[in-house]
């Protein structure tokens, strides 16, 4: 069954238009990444979908409901959960707070303003088990602004992951990491529960390769082709139109 589903939309800006009649269609528990050369319009889509930007024709819909109109909180509501490609968080807060806002805006409101959150034992176990699986522990009660900017990626991934999505939308979740931050935040994408399906953007092809049963890509706001892994890789239009040949085989599957 399609959970998040797209029927020829289009998004313009003024005379430019950067989405052009996408019908894009991400089935329940699926990991579907999008992928583009730069300004081929996945950010835009990313906004489209999640309510930031009204699109300017088409339809949208999340578990068959017509949400084209939906403001995003909402959305947010009915189970969609995303990060920016520039970092989205409470700056002058430490990871640990950060974290415990993340874990309170999902629960229902029983958590009183007048008392501090670190007192729930609940919100605090949750928090220390996630902040010890993103490898965050060092650094749990570091203000975000002090943190490295892969370690603030890192933790952006980890907020979206708390609000426990229906659908998961990733934009670009291993850029400006290190290395080793990219291999570990792709190893815990791919730990994550296939209950959570996933739309992920992504430019790396060693981690859209590792993570994607399903691949789209976009060209001059154009769907050129939704297909598998190996159906992308192995598709000469996609080799030669956006990878200039031969690009995709030094990924790993
Ligand atoms: N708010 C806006 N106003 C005008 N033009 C915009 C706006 N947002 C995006 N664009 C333009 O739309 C096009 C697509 O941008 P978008 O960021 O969606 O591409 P992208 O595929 O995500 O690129 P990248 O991989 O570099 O992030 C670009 O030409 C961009 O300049």
């Amino acid at each position: 069954m399609s959970l998040l589903k797209t029927q020829k939309i289009s998004k313009s800006f003024k005379a430019l238009q950067v989405l052009k009649d996408v019908s894009l269609e991400v089935q329940e528990n699926e990991r579907h990444v999008i992928i583009g050369p730069n300004g081929a319009g996945k950010t835009t889509l990313f906004n489209c979908l999640t309510g930031f930007l009204p699109i300017s024709s088409g339809k949208i819909f999340l578990q068959n409901q017509d949400i084209s109109t939906m403001e995003t909180h909402k959305r947010v509501g009915l189970g969609m959960s995303r990060t920016f490609q520039k970092n989205n968080l409470f700056w002058n807060l430490t990871v640990k707070e950060n974290v415990y806002l993340a874990i309170t805006s999902n629960k229902p409101y029983k958590y009183r303003f007048f008392k501090p959150l670190d007192s729930y034992a609940d919100i605090r176990a949750e928090a220390d088990e996630l902040i010890e699986q993103w490898n965050l522990l060092e650094r749990k009660d570091r203000i975000v602004s002090e943190l490295s900017y892969g370690e603030q990626r890192v933790l952006e991934v980890m907020l979206a992951v708390a609000l426990k999505p229906k659908v998961l939308l990733l934009d670009e979740p291993t850029s400006g990491m290190s290395p080793a931050e990219t291999a570990h935040t792709t190893k815990l994408i791919q730990q994550l529960p296939r209950s959570m399906t996933m739309v992920i953007i992504e430019h790396d092809m060693d981690v859209v390769f590792s993570i994607a049963d399903r691949i789209t890509v976009l060209h001059h706001g154009e769907l050129l082709l939704s297909g598998s892994p190996d159906e992308i890789r192995n598709n000469s239009q996609v080799q030669d139109v956006y990878f200039g040949g031969g690009a995709l085989s030094h990924a790993d599957d």
